[in-house]
């Protein structure tokens, strides 16, 4: 039943017992076995009449009926450990029971966190907003002897008024004090500690915490700091409260507290927890740490785990604290007692350490020296001490106003309180004040004091430090906008230049369109023209014994094939005003010579070969140009109807022949483009146009300038323009040239692909030949 209980007990501690005594069995269960076998053999050989051996017998057979039963059992309890050990203990179930709670947790874990902190910034903010530098005042009673000479109590407190304070002057005047809380004569030591719990519990946040107690000398500076056996002061309770606060974080934090003490007289330094006393004082020295924090090396830092500890150690220190009696106070403290806390906190959830101090000083008492009548020794403290609390004036008021440079180490007390006077430190001051009238004048100079101290927070300084804060935050502001409005100017000059670059490519994309366009019909014209070429060649060589001699063909025909133009890039391509497109005047003769399959036929049946031959020893160095055309829609097409085949534009490439200089005399002026003045169809008409009627023979083909104008009708080569020529060109590239002025530059072709593609679809132009098309136009 417990195996059923706790089978994992059972599967680890039992089984290895099981194990051995399960082959310890299976032992003694074969010696058993053979030992009964001999017994049973034995007794078949003992004969009966060995009587003292029955006995045993009957033994050996009780003994292996009970190894028997051993044994069953035994497989019984191993077939139930067998059972456990298959058991499976977690469950499905419980396995995403567990990862359910894990995932909880580890959400609980980060809102823990996350709570944390913000009560932490919440809790910051609050002491913020009451001010990291709060002042306290706290008033004694009246004692015996001042009861006994008659002084008066010149403290009021204004019940209408919370946390002001009148104090009535020799002059009879009353001077108004406020401060963040007033603690009045009847005030006890629990009523001042919760008043002072909230900044004390903020080292355990991480924050430095200074609480110092300032005043005239008898006023109560150590009954508040240290107090009494029965009425314990501010440093015990403070330290209560942080192993109270620390016990209560436990779960999540880790507090390790340890305590300092020392104290400073006549500017020296003194460890007040210096076990044996009878050896020679260390000397002791403010210095700075590698991480920038003021630290005193060789002082005693005793660890404390409990308020009992605690009451020891401060016992101790106050026992060896330098007292001495003074008229005013016979137990009167002639120096600075520091009781240093050190908390080292560690979150156990994000593993964030900390380390933080918290200062407990009690000051010595401010006195007029004067007034009570010290010498010698004392009188040597008392300027120490005033000179010390001097320092510690100087230090409030530069940090009240603010000034870049603060007087610390001005005095040892100042130096060593360096990291929890100012800056994020919660610092606390206690003005302690003597309500007698005799103290009148020391209780007014204390409140002087601490008013300058608070007025680090709410007085002149703090709105000082805010009215420079407010014109740095507006001179930040002005600059801002500034930089917002020239972030604006920025942005849109680079806007503009995306824009201006955006049009920039989509042209220089066009371009390269065009290029391409006009790469594939360069390469076409080239691939048309040398067809064209190799069949006229063809054609000639074919006709040539009826028509014409070897010879002259053979001396035509170079004009056609060997001056081809160079097969080079567009871009080399001769500039567009020095080529000539138009073929020179043949005025009697007319044709020289057709080159189109559908042409070529009837003008050697037409033309005389004599004419042809004395026209081409005319010529002078043939030219050589290229044109676009459309080629004949094949015969099929033409069968069909279709006219509207779209063919591709063919572009050739043509001789011209440059006449001799009497036949351009006497005809006209055949020279480039480029020569106006002597080259006239029309009189006087604008280069462009005088291109596009030229080579516009149709007006559905003509570019724009020919559309524009549509006198052109006729050859301007037969007869000035004139309607009764009877010159015809035959030859397919002046065919071609007629229909289309042909320019070379490419920019040309910028803004005709539109009308290009138009006249691909108006059909008839664009299934007819270059001749049909002449024909046509004839
Ligand atoms: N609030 C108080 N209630 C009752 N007694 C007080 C109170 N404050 C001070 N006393 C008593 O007044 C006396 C002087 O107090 P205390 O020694 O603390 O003054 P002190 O400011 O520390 O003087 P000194 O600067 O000379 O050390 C003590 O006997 C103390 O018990």
């Amino acid at each position: 039943m417990e195996r059923d209980e706790h089978p994992e007990m059972c599967e680890n501690g039992v089984m290895s017992c099981e194990s051995k005594e399960f082959s310890a069995d299976n032992h003694d269960s074969d010696a058993v076995e053979a030992s009964e076998d001999t017994a049973t053999s034995g007794s078949q050989e003992v004969s009966p009449a060995s009587g003292p051996t029955l006995p045993i017998l009957q033994k050996i057979v009780d003994l292996s009926n009970k190894i028997k039963v051993l044994k069953d059992e035994h497989a019984s309890v191993s077939n139930q450990v067998k059972e456990i050990k298959n058991y499976s203990f977690v469950e499905p179930e419980m396995s995403r029971a567990l990862q359910l709670l894990t995932t909880e947790l580890g959400t609980l874990k980060k809102q823990y966190l996350e709570e944390s902190s913000e009560r932490k910034r919440l809790y910051n903010e609050v002491i913020e907003l009451k001010g990291n530098i709060r002042v306290f005042c706290r008033c004694r009673p009246l004692n015996q002897a001042e009861i006994a000479n008659g002084c008066a109590s010149v403290v009021e407190f204004d019940p209408s008024q919370e946390n002001d304070l009148q104090i009535l002057s020799n002059d009879s005047s009353k001077k108004h004090f406020k401060f963040d809380h007033l603690f009045k004569a009847e005030d006890g030591q629990e009523t001042v500690f919760a008043q002072t719990k909230p900044i004390v519990t903020s080292v355990l946040d991480g924050y430095n915490v200074c609480i110092f107690a300032y005043g005239q000398t008898g006023t109560g500076k150590t009954f508040t700091m240290e107090g009494t056996p029965e009425n314990r002061g501010v440093n015990y309770r403070t330290l209560e409260e942080l192993f109270h606060c620390s016990e209560s974080r436990s779960r999540l934090m880790k507090f390790e507290l340890s305590v300092s003490m020392l104290e400073v007289y006549n500017e020296k330094i003194r460890d007040l927890l210096v076990e044996n006393s009878n050896q020679p004082p260390k000397k002791l020295e403010v210095k700075q740490s590698a991480e920038g924090t003021q630290e005193v090396p060789g002082l005693v830092e005793a660890q404390v785990y409990n308020t009992d500890e605690v009451w020891d150690l401060l016992k101790r220190g106050y026992g060896v604290r330098s007292v001495g009696s003074t008229a005013a106070n016979e137990q009167s403290s002639r120096s600075h007692c520091l009781l240093r806390v050190t908390v080292k906190g560690e979150n156990f959830i994000n593993g964030q350490k900390t380390r933080s101090h918290l200062w407990l000083v009690d000051l010595a008492g401010s006195e007029r020296v004067g007034k009570v009548e010290v010498e010698g020794e004392r009188l040597k403290e008392s300027q120490f001490i005033n000179k010390s609390l001097s320092a510690l004036g100087d230090v409030i008021s530069a940090l009240a106003s603010k000034t870049s440079h603060i007087p610390y180490r001005n005095s040892k007390l100042t130096h060593m309180l360096q990291n929890s006077l100012g800056g994020d430190c919660k610092t606390l001051m206690f003005v302690q004040i003597s309500p007698s009238s005799a103290d009148v004048g020391e209780t007014l100079c204390s409140l002087n004091f601490a008013s300058r101290v608070r007025g680090i927070e709410s007085g002149p300084a703090r709105k000082q430090a805010d009215v420079s804060e407010v014109h740095k935050l507006k001179q930040m502001a002005e600059k801002l906008k500034q930089e917002e409005k020239e972030t604006k100017k920025l942005q849109d000059s680079v806007q503009s230049l995306q824009l201006r670059l955006a049009a920039r490519e989509h042209i220089s994309k066009g371009l390269q369109d065009k290029l391409r366009d006009l790469e594939y019909q360069l390469a076409e014209e080239r691939k048309t023209r040398i067809k064209q070429e190799t069949r006229a060649l063809a054609t000639a060589s074919s006709s040539a014994s009826t028509t014409t001699t070897s010879r002259q063909l053979r001396d035509a025909l170079p004009t056609i094939t060997e001056k081809k133009p160079p097969l080079a890039p567009s871009r080399m391509r001769m500039p567009l005003r020095r080529i000539t497109n138009f073929m020179p005047q043949q005025p009697s003769q007319g044709p020289s010579k057709r080159f189109s399959d559908a042409t070529y036929k009837e003008n050697n049946n037409n033309n005389n070969s004599n004419r042809r031959a004395s026209s081409m020893d005319q010529l002078m160095k043939p030219r050589r140009s290229s044109i676009a055309f459309r080629p004949a829609a094949p015969p099929s097409a033409v069968a069909s109807g279709n006219n509207k085949t779209l063919q591709p534009r063919r572009r050739v490439s043509i001789a011209t022949f440059r006449p001799e200089p009497s036949l351009q005399s006497s005809h006209m002026n055949m020279t480039t483009p480029s020569r106006p003045s002597s080259f006239s169809f029309r009189g006087g008409q604008p280069r462009k146009t005088r291109y596009s009627k030229l080579f516009s023979p149709d007006q559905n083909l003509v570019t724009p300038n020919a559309m524009k104008n549509s006198r052109f009708v006729k050859s301007p080569l037969g007869g000035g323009g004139g309607g009764g020529s009877s010159w015809k060109p035959s030859h397919p590239t002046v065919v071609a040239l007629q229909k289309k002025a042909v320019i070379w530059s490419p920019l040309k072709f910028k803004n005709r692909r539109p009308s290009f593609i138009a006249m691909r679809a108006s059909g008839a132009s664009s299934s007819s030949s270059a001749t049909d098309m002449l024909r046509r136009e004839q």
